[in-house]
């Protein structure tokens, strides 16, 4: 384990940005904080580079007791969302800065610098000034910085957060192949799920001060311990009483087993996707459905006809003001007695 967290409690007043947490991030790999905004992720990762103190607890970085390392001898590398570069200095001095003050080499600055260049794709702007980069462009230089000193691990706080989505989306696809290159622990805060469902290995969602659940991409999005999650990684509806995806219902325009009738209320092409809305018997809101194009033809489904609807067996769903797919209980909808849980659960 790279990142031991145990622990960990920190107020601010008497207001609890952080309650009891305690986590391993895995070496090697790139986890994502996700979460709300003002949940504490900030916070933890903070916590993390010693920018922060926890009130209890300890934090363990390569199996080093860090806690009461101050941030410049725990080796980390971290990036936020403005970067603060030095504007009077070429792009290749702000890359190569954190080893000049670490009196390095100048050989050893210059070869380091030309190789972290190369790897953000910025060699040919060495010796431009930051201003004269594109924002994308000078948080790749923010990487390269922060990766120069070879830290032990790299955190990163929203560090796309304030870019165009267009940029975003190159930059986190880069930031996944970086990874895959250099392998660095890195910890990345966002609150954009997209972002963490695509990028991370991990995911850790935190909301007001706890974690609510950790894992793999996958497990969090099949296998939601709670409502909270369930939501904030994707769209959900409710069906009789339990949170499930939009594209984990199944709707035909006839009967079928475990199915319960309702009435298409709304159907909308929305690109490659059909939304549609059932109005279903004691739903106190519309059940929605997403399908693609040539599903909704093949179903005849239009606006004002009869639909009968269920979830597929085995879709991941949360028991509405319950904590967890597990809990869900024997799912009336299959008539079998057999809950439909998340594979796993
Ligand atoms: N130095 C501080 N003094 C007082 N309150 C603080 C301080 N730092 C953070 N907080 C509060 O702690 C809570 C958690 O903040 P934090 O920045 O960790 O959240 P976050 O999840 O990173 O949110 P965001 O995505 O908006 O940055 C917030 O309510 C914030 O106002």
């Amino acid at each position: 384990m790279s990142i031991r967290i145990a622990g960990v409690n920190k107020s601010f007043g008497d207001f609890a940005a952080l309650t009891d947490i305690d986590l391993d991030l895995p070496s090697g790999q790139l986890t994502a904080l996700l979460g709300p905004s003002g949940g504490g992720k900030s916070t933890l990762l903070r916590i993390i580079a010693g920018l922060e103190v926890g009130d209890t607890g300890t934090v363990e970085i390569e199996g080093v007791d860090a806690t009461r390392l101050p941030a410049r001898k725990r080796n980390v590398g971290f990036v936020f969302q403005h970067y603060a570069a030095f504007r009077h200095m070429s792009v290749a001095d702000n890359v190569g800065f954190g080893l000049k003050i670490r009196k390095r080499p100048k050989a050893e600055v210059k070869a380091r610098t030309a190789e972290m260049l190369d790897l953000v794709h910025l060699s040919q702007f060495a010796e431009r000034l930051p201003a004269q980069l594109s924002g994308g462009q000078r948080q790749r230089m923010a990487l390269a910085r922060a990766l120069a000193i070879e830290p032990t691990v790299l955190l990163l706080d929203e560090p796309f957060g304030a870019l165009d989505a267009k940029v975003r989306k190159e930059l986190r696809d880069w930031l996944r192949r970086l990874h895959d290159e250099v392998h660095v622990t890195t910890v990345f805060v966002t609150h954009d799920q997209e972002e963490a469902l695509e990028v991370a290995d991990r995911i850790v969602v935190i909301n007001d001060g706890r974690v609510e659940q950790e894992g793999t991409p996958d497990e969090l999005y099949d296998a939601p311990a709670s409502e909270f999650v369930m939501g904030f990684l994707g769209p959900v509806t409710a069906l009789q009483g339990h949170l499930v995806r939009p594209h984990d219902l199944e709707v035909e325009s006839h009967a079928f087993p475990g199915a319960v009738e309702g009435r298409v209320a709304r159907l909308a092409r929305v690109g490659f996707e059909v939304r549609v809305e059932l109005a279903v018997p004691g739903e106190p809101a519309p059940v929605l459905v997403t399908l693609t194009r040539a599903e909704a033809a093949h179903k005849q489904l239009a606006e004002g006809v009869a639909a009968w609807v269920r979830p597929v067996p085995g879709a991941g769903r949360v028991a509405v003001g319950g904590s967890s797919a597990a809990s869900a209980g024997p799912d009336p909808s299959t008539g079998s007695g057999v809950p439909l849980v998340a594979p796993g659960a």
